[in-house]
């Protein structure tokens, strides 16, 4: 007894203290180099919800009035999640060109992941290997100007249907955004999964789809209180939803395969050869004929068919509602577009692809449109090491919110920022890919948008060919200069009130 009190009073009492005096040391040690580090300017915080309260739902706005008080880079905190908002365009240089290799992460996020199978598309999959393959892929056999070209009679054939449906209205309202969500989903569910699906089960289930991927998600910020995603029933919703895409796609591709296996020989080459193969077959090919031992399986092809299904129905939606919206609301702009088309067009019954390079003001009108009112306002990246920007310290794993709306609209690089002025893009060095860090609607470089070519052609070939055949105005002799252009934060900003419009057939005596 007399022994174990000495071991005690000689041994493991010093020892305790001299542990516990070491792990202090080393805990200040951490947080005085922490405290030296330059950390972007942040506004203040709570407790445990940092910087959360100060987040609306139109995020993007309520970045820029933050932005506005703490700089160009700004770090927040999202519950304990440390995110840096990029709000002018040499910050975006610095993130997206300079130090590109440090930010070509995208970051985890819980619901996202768990309706995409853990990240295995294009779009969220870490910076790597299984990305470079998977956008290679993406880039040469699905979204080059080849493969678009191929799909030009889908386009062509939905985009005369759309005008048909037009026509019928005889001069009545028609709803303009449910016509081109319907032109959007019908074009790629065709190029994507073979064939149009729109009936209501299938609409639902890409709506719910849509509201998961931008639902907020407790657990992913404060993860001590990730029971209250299960209280709220996220969970549970984002497995069913999972759970309703995956069977969908699993059966669409199953079917695929299975007609493939009983093709014969002669039959897959002429296969290989036609022009209107949807995404699926051309992946199933890829799969085929993969002898990399790269992991390319089922749920590869289900996660990039569900991907391009996501990215690109949204984005060129809104951009063909803001653009119709903008030119009604700007006759004089319209009217211009209307006679730059009618040139091209000579009388013609339509405009066709092989056109619409030729139309250099229409070019102006989408780029105004993606700079004033662009579909993604918040590019997402990550750091995948530290390293500083703009003299300031950015921890590895720091997400990154690249505020492009803000940046679109910076008055230190737009004369009249709000404007709808096509004329700033005539004879002008912009172009798509983000050369230029003010417009970036589809980010730039390595991770910048594959689809560019894609949405292009569908947006300009809808918007050539409607203002061509129509003249359109406000139902009821609203004035345009008052139309109502509310947005509304979804998965990409769109306007809250659908667009009705009155589309009058334009006179053969107009369109030469
Ligand atoms: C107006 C239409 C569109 C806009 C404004 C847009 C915008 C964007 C943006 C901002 C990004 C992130 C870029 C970055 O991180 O630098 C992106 C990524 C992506 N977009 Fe688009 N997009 C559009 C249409 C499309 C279409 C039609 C497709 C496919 C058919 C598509 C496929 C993708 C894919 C796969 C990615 C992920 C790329 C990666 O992470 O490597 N997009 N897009």
């Amino acid at each position: 007894m007399l022994f174990s009190m000495n071991v005690l009073a000689y041994f493991i009492v010093p020892s305790f203290f001299l542990i516990l005096i070491t792990i202090i040391y080393l805990k200040c040690l951490s947080t005085l180099s922490k405290t030296h580090k330059n950390l972007p300017p942040s506004p203040w915080k709570l407790p445990i919800i940092g910087n959360l309260h100060q987040v609306g739902k139109d995020y993007h706005r309520s970045f820029l009035k933050l932005a506005r008080i703490h700089g160009p880079l700004m770090l927040m905190h999202l519950g304990s999640v440390p995110l840096v908002v990029v709000s002018n365009a040499h910050a975006a240089e610095e993130i997206l060109k300079t130090y590109e290799l440090a930010f070509l992460d995208r970051g985890e996020s819980h619901i996202i992941w768990k309706i995409t199978y853990g990240g295995k598309d294009i779009a969220l999959s870490n910076y790597g290997e299984y990305w470079r393959r998977l956008r290679s892929i993406a880039a040469l056999h699905l979204l080059s100007n080849k493969s678009v070209q191929s799909f030009q009679q889908v386009r062509e054939e939905e985009m005369t249907l759309m005008l048909d449906r037009i026509q019928e209205t005889c001069g009545s309202v028609v709803n303009f955004t449910k016509l081109i969500l319907s032109l959007n989903n019908d074009v790629i569910c065709r190029l994507a999964l073979g064939r149009k699906y729109n009936g209501e089960k299938f609409n639902t289930m890409v709506e719910q789809f849509k509201q998961l991927v931008v639902a907020f998600s407790v657990g992913e910020y404060i993860p001590s209180l990730s029971w209250i995603d299960t209280l709220r029933g996220l969970n549970a919703k984002s497995h069913k939803i999972a759970k309703e895409f995956d069977e969908f796609l699993e059966d669409i591709i199953e079917e695929y395969a299975r007609r493939n296996t009983n093709e014969s020989l002669v039959s897959k080459i002429d296969m290989v050869d036609r022009q209107d193969r949807s995404f699926i077959d051309i992946l199933l090919e890829k799969q085929r004929e993969d002898e990399s031992g790269f992991q390319f399986n089922r749920v590869t092809i289900k996660a990039v068919i569900l991907d391009i299904f996501v990215v690109a129905t949204d984005t060129t939606f809104t951009t063909l509602e803001w653009a119709f919206s903008e030119l009604v609301k700007n006759p004089l702009v319209m009217k211009t577009l209307q006679k730059e088309v009618n040139l091209i067009a000579r009388g013609k019954p339509k405009i066709t692809e092989d056109d619409i390079g030729k139309l250099e003001y229409m070019d102006a009108v989408v780029k105004e449109t993606l700079r004033l009112h662009v579909p993604a306002p918040i590019i997402p990246r990550a750091s995948s090491q530290d390293v500083k920007i703009m003299g300031y310290d950015i921890e590895a794993g720091t997400r990154v919110a690249i505020n492009a709306w803000a940046i679109g609209r910076d008055p230190a690089k737009w004369e009249d920022p709000e404007e709808f002025r096509p004329e700033r893009f005539l004879n002008s060095s912009f172009d798509y890919k983000g050369s230029r860090f003010e417009f970036i609607p589809f980010g730039a470089g390595r991770r910048g948008c594959p689809g560019i070519q894609f949405a292009n052609t569908l947006i300009k070939l809808a918007l050539a060919n409607v203002v061509y055949k129509f003249d359109l105005a406000l139902p009821r002799g609203e004035i345009c200069g008052n139309m109502d252009m509310s947005e509304t934060a979804a998965l990409t900003v769109h306007k809250l009130n659908h667009l009705l419009l009155v589309a009058t057939p334009r006179s053969e005596i107009k369109l030469v």
